[in-house]
């Protein structure tokens, strides 16, 4: 399998900041959080067991998830987000496996808010933390989503806490400042993993 580089980071955290930069350098990114959606569509198998378990409260007029109703539960109540993840996480899995089989950049990127807790870590060869402190987490994922700062709160503490995800890093990409201060980091970090993906063994 190709090189491959896990990036995580909390909600709001940047991952997708970093992770377009570096498919605008021509980098596969395979993210999981697309992957959730592709396999939770209309006619899979996940919708079906979604619907048996929470009801067809959670299913729009149209057959698609209803998500904000979904999101409200779950992070209500972590036991009906340990059966959501149940019935999502051996897909996602599954699915982000052969996205990454069929890989050809020079590396790729596993771009993933619960690489470390769920276990994606083991696809990757090098982990990536997007950093930023808690404040500037719940800011600007309230500034992007349109979501209280409470049902916020709840998804980060659904989330690993900042010092046992940085503890897991290979690198640290700090992004408390500026999307110019991003973009600089950025562009070394490839280079770094261009240059880890060359001298590695595959
Ligand atoms: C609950 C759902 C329907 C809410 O959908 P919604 O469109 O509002 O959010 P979206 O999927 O875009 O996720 C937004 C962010 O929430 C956080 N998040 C999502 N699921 C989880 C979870 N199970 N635990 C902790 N944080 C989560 C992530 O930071 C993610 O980037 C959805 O998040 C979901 O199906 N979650 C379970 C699958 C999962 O764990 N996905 C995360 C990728 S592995
Ligand atoms: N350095 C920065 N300065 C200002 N705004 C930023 C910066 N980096 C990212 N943002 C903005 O913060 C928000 C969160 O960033 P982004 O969507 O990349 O996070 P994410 O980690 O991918 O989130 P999620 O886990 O929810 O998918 C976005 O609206 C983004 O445009």
């Amino acid at each position: 399998m190709t090189y491959c580089v896990g990036v995580t980071g909390g909600i709001g955290s940047g991952k997708s900041a970093v992770t377009d930069r570096l498919a605008a350098l021509g980098i596969t990114v395979v993210d999981a959080d697309v992957a959730a959606r592709e396999i939770v569509a209309p006619g899979q198998p996940a919708l079906d067991e979604i619907r048996e378990h929470f009801g067809p409260g959670v299913i729009q007029a149209d057959g698609n998830l209803d998500r904000a109703q979904l999101r409200k539960i779950v992070f209500e109540n972590p036991k009906q987000r340990k059966q959501l993840e149940a019935i999502t996480h051996p897909r996602i899995r599954d699915q982000l496996a052969s996205q990454l089989n069929s890989a050809t950049s020079p590396y790729v990127i596993l771009a993933s808010p619960l690489l470390l807790e769920s276990g994606q870590n083991s696809f990757a060869d090098h982990v990536v933390v997007v950093d930023v402190p808690e404040s500037v987490q719940l800011e600007r994922t309230m500034a992007r989503d349109n979501n209280d700062a409470a049902l916020v709160e709840k998804i980060m503490a659904a989330q690993l806490p900042r010092p046992e995800r940085l503890a897991n890093a290979d690198t640290v990409i700090d992004n408390s400042g500026t999307l110019e201060a991003l973009d600089e980091q950025v562009v070394q970090l490839h280079q770094t993993l261009l240059r880890l993906a060359q001298q590695s063994p595959q």
